[in-house]
């Protein structure tokens, strides 16, 4: 993989990514739910940022909001400069398919079309042509260990090879911005930890900016920056030379965010 993609001619002063005041009421028969209160965030290009919290905190919200597949109730979110919140969907796709690689927390591969097909769909949306997708969809293949296994589908793959096929997927445009929800919710701890290494290699290494959400306690020793939308009460944190971050030691306010800069 070369540098992430940028639109030529153009200069993105400041935070590739950056959401304000981000909030997202869901109306439920009981009632309004505040999934997400005036959240603060801004990624640069080269930081990883891992989400955590547990189950129902927010952190899939805030995901889909800053991948403009959701919009918020009020707020904004900011890619390369352009207000997705505010955008209209030729605009709004337009940012996702040059800036945004995602990762679904289920994979969201198609069952019928094989790796290579997979990987290449985001590249057929950006009329790439046909040698020049190859070429890229082999590269990525090979940064996600996977040279070979390009024919293959979904099913005739294990659990960590789809998981690789699904982030060859989000990377293989080279997107500006990686957001990757629970990528490693559904794989062994082995397997978790290698995928979570990569990410960690192609974000740093290819200054990709990259949210990712998770449960998974060695993303976030990984990240460089950890964002704890919780319950509880809020309490400083702190990390010693070799220490892992432990999310049972981690609170805060109900929706509430702490930031924590290891
Ligand atoms: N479309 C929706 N309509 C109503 N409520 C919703 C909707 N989507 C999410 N919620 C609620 O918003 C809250 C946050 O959900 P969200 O999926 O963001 O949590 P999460 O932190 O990602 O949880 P998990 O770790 O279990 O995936 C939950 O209480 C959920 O029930």
């Amino acid at each position: 993989m070369t540098t992430p993609r940028t639109t030529p001619g153009t200069t993105q002063p400041g935070p590739l990514l950056q959401a304000e005041q981000l909030t997202r009421v869901f109306g439920t028969p009981s009632g309004d739910l505040v999934a997400n209160n005036r959240i603060d965030l801004a990624v640069a290009p080269g930081e990883l940022v891992a989400v955590v919290g547990p189950s129902g905190a927010g952190k899939s919200t805030l995901l889909n909001l800053l991948a403009g597949l959701d919009r918020p109730t009020s707020g904004t979110v900011r890619v390369a400069g352009v207000d997705i919140t505010n955008a209209g969907a030729n605009e709004l796709a337009r940012v996702r398919r040059e800036y945004i690689g995602y990762v679904f927390q289920a994979f969201g591969l198609l069952p019928m079309l094989s790796a290579a097909e997979n990987i290449e769909i985001p590249l057929r949306l950006l009329r790439m042509a046909p040698d020049e997708r190859t070429a890229r969809i082999d590269e990525v293949l090979a940064e996600v260990g996977l040279t070979g296994h390009g024919k293959q589908r979904p099913n005739e793959l294990s659990g960590g090879q789809q998981q690789r096929v699904a982030l060859a997927r989000a990377l293989v445009a080279r997107p500006a911005l990686l957001l990757a929800d629970e990528p490693t919710g559904q794989l062994d701890s082995a397997t978790a930890e290698t995928i979570l290494e990569l990410i960690g290699e192609l974000v740093h290494q290819h200054r990709v900016a990259a949210v990712v959400t998770t449960h998974d306690e060695s993303l976030m020793a990984l990240a460089d920056r950890v964002l704890l939308i919780g319950d509880g009460v809020a309490s400083p944190l702190s990390k010693g030379p070799g220490d892992t971050f432990g999310i049972g030691t981690l609170a805060a306010p109900m929706h509430s965010v702490v930031e924590y800069v290891p």
